[in-house]
């Protein structure tokens, strides 16, 4: 809190630590990268971390050992409360403000119920991109190339016998279905390779955008029946669930190359097995799995498929930004009233208040964010 007393010194205030109330914030679990914006935080908040698993979360929310913490942060990786759920959320003590994920998905998180709780939740968009399109383009060029079987095979001491030939990415037809800030950064990394780039989104993309990214948009019905290779990039929520199931395997081309870096549950695993059991999905290749850590038995033997565990932003430079964003986000809606980048809309926001000393509006200081 040193910048504020040199602030409050210049203005003739004289102020000690005990004066200055800094706001708890609840970290979930440590932060493994941003240590260094971690200790900038600490000038503005104190930090606590959980002990314990979820048992001791409700019991510690029930003693009112949380009450006026003002935010929780929850990190990615193994979540020792479990997930964030109608019963996790109606624990939580009414000073909680914001839960910061450091992670893009927030499929689970019951978003409504924290909605009514007058709890913002902000997630990781836009930094975890660059990372997840990377992950896509590996598992297509697995797929295609057949370079997974090759490494078993290497591995096996065959070298390249009974390998099948592969394709070539150029001038094949990917369609991306979902084009945020994942489907985007494909689709650059696809022209590269010199792929045809169609998408299919709720909402279609500004014209510019579209030429930026070489991308033409089609309808959800031609991305199935024409592209050669199909990435799912869409989020799971209750009306994405299932959305790739038999139908929609029936309708794409024999031989497609099938991907999914976005959740395991948006695609029915079992239909997917089929299809790849009759030939009409050639390849799979998978970063997310329906049932996940536990992957369908069919998958895991299957030679054609390339299979990773969840590892789509998993770099050390990814997760150093996803923990700079979730600190940052607590920052700014505790300081300023509005988060970066918010999931839901809460009606009545309760931040600043955590920030006053006794006598002292700190939100009107001219505090600028790092
Ligand atoms: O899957 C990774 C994430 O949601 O950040």
């Amino acid at each position: 809190m040193n910048w504020l007393k040199t602030k409050m010194g210049s203005h003739g205030w004289d102020l000690t630590d005990d004066d200055i109330k800094k706001p708890n914030v609840l970290f979930i679990r440590p932060l493994d990268y941003a240590h260094q914006e971690l200790e900038d935080f600490e000038e503005y908040f104190t930090v606590k971390y959980l002990e314990g698993d979820r048992d001791d979360f409700l019991r510690r929310c029930k003693k009112g050992k949380y009450d006026g913490y003002a935010a929780i942060i929850w990190p990615s990786g193994p979540s020792p409360i479990g997930q964030i759920d109608t019963e996790l959320v109606s624990h939580i003590p009414a000073s909680i403000s914001l839960i910061a994920l450091s992670k893009a998905g927030y499929d689970q998180v019951d978003v409504d119920a924290c909605t009514a709780k007058g709890i913002t939740l902000t997630n990781t968009p836009g930094v975890v991109s660059a990372a997840t399109a990377d992950t896509a383009m590996f598992l297509i060029l697995g797929c295609l190339r057949h370079f997974t079987q090759g490494q078993a095979n290497l591995r096996a001491g065959k070298w390249d016998h009974g390998l099948e030939r592969g394709r070539d990415m150029a001038a094949k037809t990917i369609g991306i279905l979902g084009m945020g800030g994942i489907g985007k950064a494909i689709a650059k990394r696809a022209n590269a390779f010199g792929m045809m780039v169609s998408y299919y989104n709720r909402t279609r993309l500004d014209i510019r955008v579209e030429a930026e990214h070489h991308a033409q948009f089609v309808a959800y019905e031609t991305l199935l029946r024409e592209s050669d290779v199909i990435v799912i990039c869409v989020p799971f929520n209750a009306s994405t669930k299932h959305l790739i199931s038999t139908t929609q395997f029936d309708k794409m081309r024999k031989g497609v190359v099938f991907i999914n870096i976005a959740r395991g549950p948006v695609v029915d695993e079992a239909a997917l097995v089929k299809a790849l059991e009759s030939g009409k999905v050639a390849s799979a290749g998978l970063d997310v799995f329906e049932f996940e850590p536990k992957v369908h038995e069919a998958l895991l033997k299957h030679p054609r498929c390339t299979l990773l565990p969840h590892l789509g932003t998993d770099t050390e430079e990814t997760l150093r930004d996803m923990e700079k964003l979730a600190l940052r986000n607590v920052k700014q809606l505790l300081m300023h009233g509005e988060a970066l980048t918010p999931v839901n809309k809460v009606a009545a926001s309760k931040p600043l208040e955590h920030l006053m000393t006794d006598s002292i509006d700190i939100s009107k200081l001219d505090i600028t964010l790092q």
